[in-house]
């Protein structure tokens, strides 16, 4: 399925989210997961940490939720639960079927990315107002399901990475995406200028966020002791 594009805030909130679209894609661990030269060491730490990312970022659903107006609290809510599931189920499949140590699960804690990503979804869902959280959480979602459309189209030589590709490509997380895009098009109709544009500057953030969880996989980012 593909996401609606047609929003007249898209040419304001989704070109942000699509210049970053094309800096993924052109990143080495997703040029590697697509054509299967991706190091089983760096897409296990990816996995661990996206774990660990997804604990807090279905915190701060839970949080946007609470703040949702009326109809929209219970679509949140359980896209809160989607992204617990994805943590209890999806994700300790893949890092067994990579072959990684479930000792490094549990012994591995946030990366200065991972950190710093959640923290600021934490802290906007917290103290902004409703529309400002929702503008951070976007590229999450939206990222994500264009990277496993794009994805999808090619395959990749790697079954365990295809396996990734799949679970982001799938009808029903288009879905969940097209559920949130509804909502931010509900949201930005009732908001002035400067409230669309302080939405723009989260958005820009947290898409460098998306890129940077990509990139710290890559480089094994530690912190300095
Ligand atoms: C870092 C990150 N962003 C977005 C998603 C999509 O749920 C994810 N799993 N991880």
């Amino acid at each position: 399925m593909a996401l609606r594009t047609d929003y007249p805030w898209w040419p304001t909130l989704g070109a942000p989210m699509q210049d970053g679209l094309g800096r993924v894609l052109d990143h080495p661990f997703l040029v590697g997961l697509a054509d299967g030269t991706l190091p089983r060491e760096a897409f296990g730490y990816f996995v661990i940490q996206d774990t660990l990312y997804l604990g807090d970022y279905a915190r701060a659903l839970a949080l946007l939720a609470a703040k949702a107006p009326d109809g929209d609290a219970g679509t949140l809510a359980a896209h809160a639960g989607e992204a617990v599931a994805a943590e209890l189920d999806l994700h300790p499949k893949l890092l067994a079927d990579a072959g990684i140590d479930p000792d490094l699960m549990r012994q591995t804690r946030p990366s200065p990315a991972t950190t710093a990503y959640t923290s600021y979804l934490l802290a906007t869902a917290a103290q902004r107002p409703f529309h400002e959280g929702l503008a951070a959480a976007l590229p999450c979602y939206w990222i994500y399901q264009q990277v496993g459309a794009a994805l999808e189209a090619e395959g990749s030589a790697d079954p365990v990475y295809q396996q990734w590709i799949e679970a982001y490509a799938a009808a029903d997380f288009a879905d969940t995406v097209a559920q949130v895009l509804d909502i931010v098009d509900r949201t930005v109709a009732t908001l002035t200028e400067e409230q669309v544009a302080a939405m723009r500057r989260h958005i820009e953030t947290t898409t460098r966020y998306e890129w940077m969880f990509w990139d710290a996989a890559v480089r094994g980012e530690r912190w300095p002791w």
